[in-house]
């Protein structure tokens, strides 16, 4: 009986959802706008429970199924309806020109039980306008020069780290590599502390970093659930971060800032502008607390890390497949190196146009966010005169622009030359891995710093090639938050590239076995070499010009007709042997044989 009850509550229960779901449905057909029709209950995005593929395709295929339906389209994420935008010109309207109807983000974080979630990328309306304001002034370039030599020490220890793998020619796992370049560069700007994870892979930073955006599959439905239901999440408690990941944030701020105000040390990191901002004398309402000054913190984290080195791999993946590319960066910071005294300053990294080109091509056609989120603040009217209520989400499909045939010919093909180009025939809204309008990345500066100076210290001491393992394109992960390379399940698809040190003459030749190798020599009675399978075995193309003596002709004071004559000096040949013939019937010996060999490379 208390099953059939049970089941009868299900059913009526379910029957109510299902109505629900249909009279929502029918949200953009009421506003005559296009739409693509859902289904229940996930909407347009069915394919996200299978995990197959990521968010950012599922987002593609509906814009490139939508595309010519004009600016902007309806879809729906589960029962929510979302306006997709489908233009670069309408994208800028959102981002830009009307701004103030499309602050926030309308991503999911629950304070009061997750105080790291008050950093900026979560926050909302007037708090993130103060915080914002407060700390752009921390990434002004002239910050970022003084900043410089702590990123350019990490680049150096980034190269010694490389310089053994080269030697040996060994593969490496680029995601992980640069996971830990990252952390390295983040942690010093950001506490002024080396988290040396370069040497030590297993610290607690990178721990911690990979916990932020890579979650179990039930946490990232968790995740998407509190997207579309904000205010349930919040009542049933749902969090962003874990307990962990929240304490030992807290944890690092906390003494870090308790070190400093005990010791009276400074450093020029941001750590030290936030503890200024807090002991600013401002209005007490005004001030920035504690909490605050952890989230930001946090908040670098939480958006720089995985960003900038999924970039860096996504971008040396393409250059060891682009050996020209390679060739022609290298050229650009040897011209760069010439031009600023061969010092690694922040200057030379500024000066390289063609290494800029590279990354903003990579960043192109991988970006590490794909798609760029905002919601309705205050009720807005669309161009075809419909209303936009408070609340609803705008979703922009910017992997989708920057792989769109009719934006980016040949969209897959790695291209650097498309930026090089001094007017750039596309959009300028139709390239935008880091957002656009006033909330844009705001730590875009310091990311493309810490990029560029690793591309370009990769590019200037090494050649890089793709190993056996790796494969292109590159595997993406379909689970992550951000588009990522997929290194976290099956070692085939991990990234591996193989950095061959330009000095060849280091490198082990791949042959046959020891032992065969012995009985080889032991056969040929000399060492094997096979000349012609190596580059540094393969004799120089251009040699050295030959020292030989000096003919009868060198020199002009005896250069006389009479002697140069050349009638003069034939004469009849000098016999130096005689062949003997066999007489007949001599039985004929043993031909000789040509005696010792003569040993070709010994000599
Ligand atoms: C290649 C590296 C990076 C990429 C591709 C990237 C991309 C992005 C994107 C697409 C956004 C959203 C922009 C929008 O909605 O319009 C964003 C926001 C943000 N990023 Fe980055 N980012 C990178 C590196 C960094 C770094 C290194 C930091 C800090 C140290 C950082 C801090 C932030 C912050 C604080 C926001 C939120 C800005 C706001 O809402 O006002 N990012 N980033």
């Amino acid at each position: 009986m208390v099953t059939e009850v049970l089941l009868f509550i299900f059913m009526i229960l379910g029957l109510i959802m299902y109505i629900d779901f249909k009279r929502q449905f029918g949200f953009w057909q009421r506003k005559k706008i296009a739409f693509l029709p859902p289904s229940f209950p996930m909407g347009n995005i069915s394919e996200i429970l299978k995990s197959k593929v990521h968010f950012g395709y599922i987002i593609q295929n509906i814009y490139n199924h939508m595309k010519y339906s004009g600016d902007y389209c309806g879809i729906f994420f589960s029962r929510n309806p979302v306006l997709l935008v489908l233009t670069p010109e309408f994208a800028k309207t959102v981002l830009v020109r009307d701004f103030s109807y499309f602050e926030d983000r309308g991503v999911y974080s629950n304070e009061s039980i997750d105080p790291l979630g008050a950093n900026m990328f979560f926050l909302e309306g007037e708090r993130w306008k103060r915080i914002r304001s407060k700390l752009s002034p921390s990434f002004s370039s002239g910050k970022l020069k003084t900043m410089f030599h702590t990123i350019s020490d990490v680049g150096q220890k980034f190269v010694s780290h490389l310089k053994p793998f080269a030697e040996l020619s060994q593969d490496i796992e680029v995601y992980d590599l640069f996971a830990r370049y990252t952390t390295d560069c983040i942690s010093s700007c950001a506490f002024g502390f080396d988290a040396n994870s370069l040497k030590d892979p297993k610290t607690d930073f990178v721990k911690m970093g990979k916990k932020v955006l890579h979650f179990p599959k039930l946490k990232a439905l968790k995740i998407f659930f509190a997207m579309g239901f904000r205010d349930k999440a919040k009542s049933l408690g749902i969090r962003f971060n874990d307990e962990d990941v929240q304490n030992f944030f807290l944890k690092m701020v906390h003494d870090t800032i308790d070190y400093r105000n005990r010791t009276g040390f400074t450093r020029k990191d941001f750590v030290q502008q936030l503890m200024d901002l807090m002991n600013d004398n401002v209005d007490e309402s005004d001030k920035i607390t504690f909490n605050e000054v952890a989230a930001q913190i946090f908040g670098f984290y939480f958006a720089g890390f995985d960003s900038s080195s999924t970039t860096l791999a996504f971008t040396l993946h393409f250059l060891a497949y682009h050996l020209n590319v390679q060739e022609k960066g290298r050229k650009c910071i040897a011209s760069a190196l010439e031009k600023h005294n061969n010092e690694w300053s922040y200057d030379l990294i500024m000066d390289m146009p063609y290494i800029d080109a590279i990354i903003d091509e990579s960043l192109r056609i991988n970006p590490p966010v794909p798609t760029l989120h905002r919601i309705v603040t205050k009720d807005y009217t669309l161009p075809n005169g419909a209303s936009l209520e408070t609340g609803t989400l705008v979703v922009i499909p910017s992997l989708a622009f920057q792989r769109d045939p009719d934006i980016f010919p040949d969209p897959l093909k790695f291209d650097p030359e498309r930026f090089c180009k001094k007017s750039k025939n596309f959009h300028p809204f139709s390239s935008l891995p880091f957002g656009g309008g006033p909330r844009y990345c705001l730590g875009m500066r310091l990311g493309l710093l810490q990029i560029k100076l690793a591309i370009a210290l990769m590019i200037h001491n090494f050649d890089i090639f793709p190993s056996e393992n790796s494969v292109y394109p590159i595997k993406i992960d379909p689970a992550t938050l951000i588009h990522a390379p997929d290194g976290q399940k099956n070692i085939n698809f991990f990234d591996y590239l193989n950095f061959i040190d330009i000095d060849m003459s280091k490198l082990v030749h791949r042959d046959i076995s020891p032992f065969l190798r012995s009985v080889r020599n032991f056969l040929l009675g000399r060492k094997h070499t096979n000349a012609l399978r190596f580059e540094d075995d393969i004799a120089a193309r251009t040699q050295p010009p030959p020292t030989l003596p000096d003919g009868p002709s060198h020199r002009f004071s005896a250069n006389y007709y009479l002697s140069r004559d050349p009638r003069r000096e034939v004469t009849n040949p000098n016999v130096i042997s005689a062949q003997k013939l066999i007489p007949d019937g001599v039985k004929r010996t043993k031909l000789p044989t040509p005696g010792t060999i003569y040993k070709w490379d010994e000599h």
